[in-house]
């Protein structure tokens, strides 16, 4: 899979001058989260992928009750994204209830389901947060651990986590279930407010499935040139 480049935009039209700096045929894999999805709806999807052909990763990490849960699924299903999230720490009704849904909502429309990665602890997660904020015991490689066993008897496709856990994640699932790490930060840049980093190539070696990439690259001076050496770096 290519990088996933995090679109983390508060506009529509920011997003599009952010895309407008990359060739029309460059085949790219961006991901929408709440901010520009908050902001510009769901018509922000078709707008984006008028002009160019995007595969979209839609990260709204769903939080809540199975029922509510599902009928969101519905709606995302509906949009015909590649990707999307929900909380492994739901529980396994929750994840069911989102595979369900997304199966659901692509049947009404006609599309192809969206793949349901399960979110196991953020990489802005730190082992401190972890055990004296959230009051959840043990190491976080084991709490992600668990909820990747977790996502993936839930009928999850994949996980989003450290690259970090990838080793440990990869002992405990088949080798087709996805591991999606953010956190990623080339030589030098800056960490920010993410805890559990590794660069692009380390990544690639731990044996994640994919890498996404969002003020490394959108922050940058040259944000094609940043995108294309960590292209080269994971690839
Ligand atoms: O555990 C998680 C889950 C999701 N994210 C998202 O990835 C990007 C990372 O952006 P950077 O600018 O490269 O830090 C961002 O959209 C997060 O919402 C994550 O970082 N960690």
């Amino acid at each position: 899979m290519l990088p996933i480049i995090a679109l983390d935009f508060q506009t529509l039209s920011e997003t599009e001058a952010f895309l407008d700096q990359f060739p029309v045929d460059e085949p790219l894999m961006v991901k929408i989260g709440m901010e520009l999805f908050y902001g510009e709806g769901p018509k922000s999807l078709a707008s984006l992928r008028r002009n160019r052909q995007l595969d979209i990763f839609l990260d709204l990490k769903l939080h809540d009750i199975p029922h509510t849960v599902e009928r969101a699924a519905i709606q995302i299903g509906r949009l015909g994204v590649q990707l999307t999230t929900v909380h492994a720490a739901g529980g396994s009704a929750m994840i069911e209830a989102a595979k369900r849904g997304l199966i659901e909502g692509a049947k009404q429309a006609g599309v192809k389901p969206a793949k349901l990665l399960a979110i196991t602890q953020l990489t802005s997660t730190s082992q401190a947060v972890l055990n004296d904020e959230l009051g959840i015991e043990g190491t976080v490689m084991a709490s992600v651990k668990h909820l990747a066993s977790l996502a993936e008897t839930s009928g999850a496709d994949g996980v989003v986590a450290s690259a970090l856990e990838a080793p440990a994640i990869s002992e405990e699932v088949a080798d087709d279930f996805l591991i999606v790490t953010p956190g990623i930060r080339p030589q030098n840049s800056a960490v920010g407010d993410q805890v559990r980093v590794t660069t692009p190539d380390q990544a690639k070696s731990l044996g994640s499935s994919a890498i996404v990439v969002g003020r490394p690259i959108t922050q940058a001076a040259d944000a094609p040139a940043a995108y294309q050496q960590i292209l080269q770096q994971w690839r």
